[in-house]
């Protein structure tokens, strides 16, 4: 397992690992290394985590064995310029950008560069990630191992090839906001027939929730789970049946393209 853990771009994402990191004490504080062009950022999330900022880009890479690159994709070539250099032939570069294919990033960095690709989500500031992982040529078993640990310690992170990482990103990278969405559509609906508004974003919250889990639990079919809520001629069915005359399927089926298919184009 690293020692030492450094965070390139501390918003959303970044901010969610770090805050995941902390929480599950996969390491230590005190070891993981902020940097924010924006320092304050950087200084605001150190105050949460007990976290350490550092001064430059160069210094961050100098430190941490394993160097998350948070930041957005079109500036990941001029952020790699800054740390190319202080980087150890022996750290692993973990890159989470959306759309920056493995040969790009080796490219910015250099060949013989130690390069994972990672496709989290903002659940992990809650212990509750999904990842994927692609590491390149130059990644040992045991590195990925590793990489596979730091992000296991807040959610679940699979070896993936990378060539699903457009899936993975239209699927869990951007599915939080689509499932945050129709919580806040159950949440309204019940809003409608009197329901107060707290009351139902925690029933609408937990209801998800408790879905999941008989999912990944059980391992029944999602579509035998379905019928067992549906009572013959009960309640459930009739409103399944307006999802469908709605396009629910396709509408969610789309978004996961969409996503998938801007994560290519990137
Ligand atoms: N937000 C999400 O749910 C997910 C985001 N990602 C990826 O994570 C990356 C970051 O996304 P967000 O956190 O959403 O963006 P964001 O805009 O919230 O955060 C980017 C941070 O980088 C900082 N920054 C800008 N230039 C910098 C530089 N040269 N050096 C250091 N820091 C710099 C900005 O001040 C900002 O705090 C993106 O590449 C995105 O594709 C991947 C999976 C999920
Ligand atoms: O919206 C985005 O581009 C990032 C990548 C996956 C989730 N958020």
């Amino acid at each position: 397992m690293f020692q030492t853990i450094g965070v390139c771009g501390t918003g959303n994402m970044g901010r969610a690992i770090v805050k995941g990191l902390v929480a599950a004490k996969a390491i230590a504080a005190d070891h993981i290394y902020l940097y924010n062009i924006h320092r304050e950022k950087a200084e605001a999330l150190a105050q949460e985590t007990g976290a350490v900022v550092v001064d430059t880009p160069e210094e961050l890479a100098r430190r941490s064995q394993g160097l998350i690159m948070a930041v957005k994709p079109n500036i990941m070539e001029s952020a790699l310029e800054t740390v190319r250099e202080t980087l150890s032939t022996k750290s692993v570069l973990i890159s989470i950008a959306a759309g920056v294919s493995l040969e790009k990033l080796a490219f910015y960095t250099g060949p013989e560069t130690k390069i994972v690709r990672v496709m989290p989500n903002t659940p992990a500031m809650v212990g509750e990630g999904m990842a994927s992982v692609s590491p390149n040529i130059n990644v040992s078993e045991a590195e990925t191992a590793d990489v596979v640990a730091i992000f296991s310690s807040f959610g679940k992170a699979v070896v993936t090839d990378e060539k699903l990482i457009d899936a993975v990103c239209g699927l869990s990278g951007s599915g939080p906001a689509y499932v945050y969405m129709f919580i806040e559509a159950l949440a309204d609906g019940a809003v409608r027939e009197g329901m107060p508004r707290q009351m139902a974003y925690t029933f609408a919250a937990q209801t998800v929730l408790g879905a999941a889990k008989m999912v990944l639990e059980t391992g029944r079919h999602p579509g035998a789970l379905k019928d067992d809520v549906c009572s013959p001629g009960g309640t459930t069915i009739e409103a399944v049946k307006t999802l469908e005359e709605s396009g629910f399927r396709a509408a969610t089926m789309n978004a996961v393209i969409a996503s998938a298919e801007k994560n290519k184009s990137l």
